[in-house]
């Protein structure tokens, strides 16, 4: 059965941290299948169309032996039951999807929308995140609700969007995304030249 794995992220922007999943993906899945998207739960993102691209972007700078990660900006949204049930109309009955989260965010998906359904639909791979042990308590909530958890055996490293929001540290991004960022003075790059002149 064809293994494909899900990964929704705000990308906002894009990290070497995602980076480093995603190639770690592309090594354990048939096909990875990734979409920038709005999160319910957080406010004032960066337009998504230029998180998209930015994604794109640091896709292509993987430049992995195997072509198998692919960007779907239609399956965008901010449920991600509403992706599950694309995917499963694209790719069919016979695969076998498993979503991808951090375990920062372990404790939060059981309030996300209409979690027992899309718990049917996918497994839950678990990204550990240097500082966000995984919890047991956590683990047993979404048991509860339905969910089948594997963790994934890879050490991304310390590193976060909002980091790079905050300190605007290009070693955080790829050369691309950084490129991208200054071209459209996304994160107001410009000005924090100027204010540090
Ligand atoms: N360095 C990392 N290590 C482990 N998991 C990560 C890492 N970066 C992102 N993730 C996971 O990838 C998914 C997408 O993350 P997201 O795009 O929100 O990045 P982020 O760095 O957490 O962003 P922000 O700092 O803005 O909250 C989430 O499930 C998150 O937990
Ligand atoms: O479906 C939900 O209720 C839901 C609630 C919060 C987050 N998500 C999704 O989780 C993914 C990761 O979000 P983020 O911001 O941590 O990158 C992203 O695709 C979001 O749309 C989804």
């Amino acid at each position: 059965m064809e293994k494909i794995a899900l990964f929704g992220t705000s990308a906002d922007p894009p990290t070497v941290g995602h980076q480093t999943i995603l190639h770690w993906l592309s090594q354990h899945y048939d096909r990875v299948v990734v979409w920038a998207s709005d999160n319910p739960f957080k406010k004032h993102q960066t337009p998504l169309i230029y998180r998209t691209e930015m994604l794109g972007l640091a896709i292509a700078d993987l430049n992995l032996p195997r072509n198998n990660i692919n960007l779907h900006p239609e399956l965008s949204d901010r449920y991600t039951l509403v992706t599950a049930n694309k995917a499963r109309e694209k790719w069919g009955d016979k695969v076998e999807f498993s979503l991808v989260i951090g375990s920062d965010i372990l404790g939060q998906i059981t309030s996300w929308y209409r979690i027992g359904e899309l718990l049917a639909q996918v497994k839950v791979l678990v990204v550990p995140r240097l500082g966000y042990g995984i919890k047991e308590a956590d683990l047993c909530a979404l048991n509860k609700v339905g969910g089948k958890v594997a963790i994934a055996t890879l050490n991304a490293p310390k590193v976060s969007s909002s980091t790079y929001r905050l300190e605007k540290d290009n070693s955080l991004i790829t050369p691309a995304v950084n490129n991208y960022i200054w071209q459209k003075n996304l994160y107001n790059v410009e000005n924090q030249v100027i204010s540090n002149k």
